[in-house]
């Protein structure tokens, strides 16, 4: 299973967090967002990280040429689209050679049919927490539901994942298995600065498992 560490924005957070080698880092290209990349990321730190990186940028409602831009001027290798985003965006973002992982937020009503127009375009899905923020919300919810996750896509399970909630039998049970977890606020300090030490607790436990 592959880790993905989302949401940093200091450039020494950043750097510590990149040397334990996690599969995917994320940086927030949305506006509103604690942990929004702003003015401190530059694209000079995102070159030097390790090439076996896989460097995400998060994106909510935005347009596809400012995505094409982001991902021009930081090398981005995915994008993940956090918000409202059409079968046609990510299709727009395909057929211009862009790795896509499209977002879908997870309540009681959620509808796994709704993803299936995704299929095509996207080279991941991602399961989040309906909650009151587009993302980072900190909530976990109702893995039983992942059982109607009928599209053939490996996901990222995401939404208020902790050390402590990927430990529990509920997690190891879990079917379909995640391709990744998607970490954020269950292993920050304070938005935008994540606790190294437990991150490096959990790549090692999911490292020890294979
Ligand atoms: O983290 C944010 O602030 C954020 C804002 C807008 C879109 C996505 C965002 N983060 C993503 O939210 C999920 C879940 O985060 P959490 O574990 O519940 O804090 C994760 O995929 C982040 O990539």
């Amino acid at each position: 299973m592959k880790v993905k560490v989302c949401g940093m924005r200091e450039p020494e957070n950043i750097r510590q967090v990149a040397a334990l080698q996690p599969d995917f880092m994320g940086f927030i290209f949305y506006k509103d967002s604690k942990r929004f990349v702003g003015e401190t990321l530059s694209p000079e730190l995102l070159a030097s990280l390790p090439a076996s990186v896989r460097k995400i940028g998060v994106f909510v409602n935005e347009s596809t040429e400012e995505i094409l831009e982001k991902v021009k001027t930081y090398h981005l290798n995915l994008v993940q689209l956090h918000g409202h985003e059409s079968p046609r965006q990510c299709q727009e973002l395909h057929e211009a050679g862009v790795k896509v992982i499209k977002a879908f937020s997870v309540g009681d009503n959620f509808s796994f049919q709704s993803t299936l127009l995704y299929e095509r375009y996207c080279d991941y899905f991602l399961f989040d927490t309906k909650g009151k923020q587009y993302g980072g919300n900190g909530v976990v919810f109702d893995w039983e539901l992942l059982k109607g996750h009928i599209a053939d896509k490996p996901y990222f399970l995401s939404g208020g994942l902790t050390l402590e909630n990927l430990q529990q039998k509920e997690f190891e049970e879990l079917r379909p298995k995640p391709f990744a977890v998607d970490v954020n606020s269950g292993f920050e300090q304070e938005p935008g600065l994540k606790k190294v030490e437990e991150l490096k607790q959990l790549l090692e436990a999911v490292r020890e498992k294979g």
